[in-house]
């Protein structure tokens, strides 16, 4: 019986062709899986550069390319007739003999770009790769016929311009070498490309490849398979490298987490990490995203890849930490908690008062980052304890001032009943820290309420939601499962996971896959270079690249807020023209009043995009995105900062978190970013 492999380029072909031809294609792949008479049978290739390639012809006029050994047909895409043969002829295929992966080459194209290196290497002696013997680069997996052009160059930009011709497993440590780094560089760059797949490497073996490099092959056992490979968007079948060796790591005995810059793939990742400790059964699992609507976006995702798995999909629930919080306490109290609403909670602190050199916001702060942060419940534990990131220093007596203001707000809450968020989440984890009593050194899984929890947006959590996280999941291994982007964070929660009793083993993603080369670099320009929180040092976007080329965003000033939003109602509607669907484009604004403005001018023109507020953008994705309002007294928000002269060092965390307010939203555009201002630009636009 033939065997099926199917790789990413083919299913987004097949994701492109008209209905019909889907249909007939379909009929005709589950023919062939199944052997039946009036299957496709491979054609050769004539004038091909590989022996291995055929073609499958799967509907009028259109066919699949293989890739063929024995009975295993790799699948590697899929079009007209004209465009298969073309495929067919122009590439050839390969495993790394030092890595064990397939490879993909354009060997043409190859062949193409030959004169042009042969004549720049007559006009110089300069080599660029003169470093080193064909022996070191055959050692790194470097394919013998490469050698000769590689031997041409005599300047970066040569290896650049071939990076779309070659596999990814040859172009990472030939860029390593080519900047000056070193073979054993060369070889941790090859790390991006492997995954822990091993048995021996035999590179006659194309079937051990592809197991070897999951990202680019998944076996179809049956016409089931094949559909659900054929349906689904990419991400749920194939992963990258990283990802997958992060996902489906068999055992982590301490917690791990896994920070990656905008659009690297961590949801991806997280979500399948749950669907494999699903799969593996070992107890309950829990998916904690930010918000409950990302949770419903999250859940919806996990049924994508646990299809048809339902034993598997009932161990998992997906949730936000607030809803977690409010279930615990509600079960342990017997009724559900009554939560304080942002008015009349910005109203308590108004009335608090702790002398003139403490107002609202500075006790508010001092609460949530100093009080509840560190679960100090007397004054004397308050006295005594560090005060991170806070910058005006109180003596005792201030110390005790500022605790009676708070516990004023404190006790008026309690009295009618009510709690903040952090108060139900720190309650939530004082409850299961009783119920499983003070059991120290002796484990009991089976009495938290999961096995595992796999948390997303990890970036934005405060020490009591933490607390409450790691009260819920027993310490053992594969416990917690972290992924989060300290670049992303929009609130003051600048905590290091270890400070908090969660040491984690920290990996990293280094490509996004969302953004373009274009986006990626004009928004790390906006971001600043560093971001602190979840790591003890700080992150930096170095070494964080994307994959492909795009537009540049455009950036556009306006002489008034009207011509601004007149320019943005054409704009979209020129987008649409162009048939970019309406729910693929995002608006966004810093403040309600410039969203309420945008979306009843689109709606006028008969345009109903999404419009919302900056934070609403966190997590999600849009082919096209329009920032409005990046104006000078409008971003940073004036009244999210803390005055210069009340607290320095809390002025410069708002004007952190507002420029990672603009950075998320900046990094949702999957193609094309606009940003635009009227009157004077925030002083975050890099111009
Ligand atoms: N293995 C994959 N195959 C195909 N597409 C992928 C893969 N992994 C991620 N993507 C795509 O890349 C984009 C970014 O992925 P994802 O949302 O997981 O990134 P992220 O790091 O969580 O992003 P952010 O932190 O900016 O919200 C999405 O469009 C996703 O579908």
């Amino acid at each position: 019986m033939p065997r099926l492999a199917i790789s990413p380029r083919f299913a987004e072909g097949f994701h492109a062709l008209p209905e019909r031809i889907c249909q007939e294609a379909l009929v005709a792949l589950r023919r062939f899986l199944c052997n039946a008479p009036t299957a496709p049978y491979p054609e050769k290739v004539r004038g091909g550069r590989d022996a291995k390639v055929a073609t499958l012809r799967l509907a009028e006029d259109h066919r699949a390319v293989a890739v063929r050994q024995g009975d295993l047909h790799w699948l590697v895409s899929v079009g007209t007739d004209a465009e298969a043969w073309s495929f067919a002829r122009r590439h050839r295929f390969r495993v790394n003999p030092a890595i064990g992966v397939v490879e993909t080459w354009d060997a043409e194209g190859l062949e193409r770009i030959e004169p042009a290196l042969r004549r720049a290497a007559e006009a110089s002696d300069e080599r660029l790769f003169a470093g080193f013997c064909d022996t070191d680069l055959l050692a790194i997996g470097i394919d013998h016929r490469l050698l000769p052009l590689l031997r041409l160059m005599t300047a970066q930009y040569h290896l650049t311009a071939i990076e779309p011709l070659l596999p990814v497993s040859q172009y990472a440590p030939l860029a390593v070498l080519a900047e000056g780094g070193s073979l054993a560089a060369a070889w941790r760059a090859l790390d991006c490309c492997r995954t822990p797949v091993t048995g021996e490497i035999d590179p006659d073996d194309l079937a051990a490849a592809l197991r070897r490099t999951p990202g680019e092959a998944a076996f179809a056992a049956d016409p089931r398979d094949l559909e659900r490979i054929l349906t689904l968007p990419l991400w749920a079948t194939f992963l990258h490298p990283q990802q997958y060796t992060y996902a489906t790591w068999p055992r982590y005995d301490t917690p791990v987490l896994v920070t990656g810059g905008a659009g690297s793939g961590k949801s991806v990742t997280a979500l399948h990490r749950a669907a494999v400790l699903a799969r593996a059964g070992a107890g309950p699992v829990l998916l904690v995203t930010f918000s409950q609507g990302l949770a419903a976006e999250m859940s919806r995702r996990l049924d994508m890849i646990l299809g048809g798995d339902d034993a598997a999909r009932s161990r998992v629930e997906v949730m936000n930490v607030d809803r977690l919080a409010h279930r615990i306490v509600a079960e342990a109290e017997g009724r559900p908690p009554k939560v304080v609403g942002a008015a009349d909670y910005a109203g308590l602190w108004q009335e608090a008062r702790a002398g003139d050199r403490f107002g609202a916001a500075f006790l508010v702060r001092e609460w949530e980052q100093v009080i509840l942060a560190q679960d100090l419940r007397t004054l004397e534990e308050y006295q005594a304890a560090p005060r991170p990131g806070r910058s005006v220093p109180l003596d005792a007596d201030d110390r005790e001032l500022v605790w009676n203001a708070i516990q004023h707000v404190a006790g008026r809450l309690r009295d009618s009943g009510r709690r903040t968020l952090l108060q139900l989440a720190s309650d939530a984890a004082n409850l299961l820290g009783r119920a499983v009593g003070d059991l120290l050194g002796e484990e009991q899984p089976e009495r938290r309420p999961y096995r595992h929890i796999v948390v997303d947006e990890a970036q934005d959590l405060h020490p009591a939601q933490w607390r409450l996280l790691r009260a819920a999941v027993p310490e053992a291994p594969n416990d917690l499962f972290i992924v989060g982007d300290p670049h992303q964070r929009m609130f003051d929660t600048r905590i290091a996971l270890t400070d908090i009793g969660i040491p984690v083993r920290r990996f990293r993603l280094k490509l996004s896959y969302r953004l373009s080369h274009e986006v990626l670099s004009w928004s790390a320009r906006l971001r600043g270079g560093l971001a602190d929180g979840l790591v003890p040092s700080h992150a930096d976007l170095g070494g964080f690249r994307a994959l492909r080329h795009g537009p540049r965003p455009i950036v556009r000033g306006y002489v008034s807020p009207e011509a601004e939003i007149a320019g943005l109602v054409s704009l979209v509607a020129e987008w649409i023209d162009e048939g970019v669907p309406e729910d693929e484009i995002a608006v966004t604004a810093r403040t309600p009043q410039l969203v309420a403005t945008a979306r009843s001018a689109l709606r006028e023109a008969g345009i109903t995009v999404r419009v919302m507020v900056l934070h609403g953008m966190k997590g999600l994705e849009f082919r096209r995105v329009a920032v409005i309002g990046v104006a000078d007294g409008v971003i940073p928000a004036p009244d999210a900062l803390t005055p210069a002269e009340e607290d320095p060092v809390a002025r410069a965390h708002d004007m952190q978190r507002e420029r990672g307010l603009l950075y998320v939203a900046c990094t949702r555009a999957s193609e094309m970013l606009y940003v635009s201002y009227s009157g004077v630009p925030s002083p975050f636009l890099p111009l």
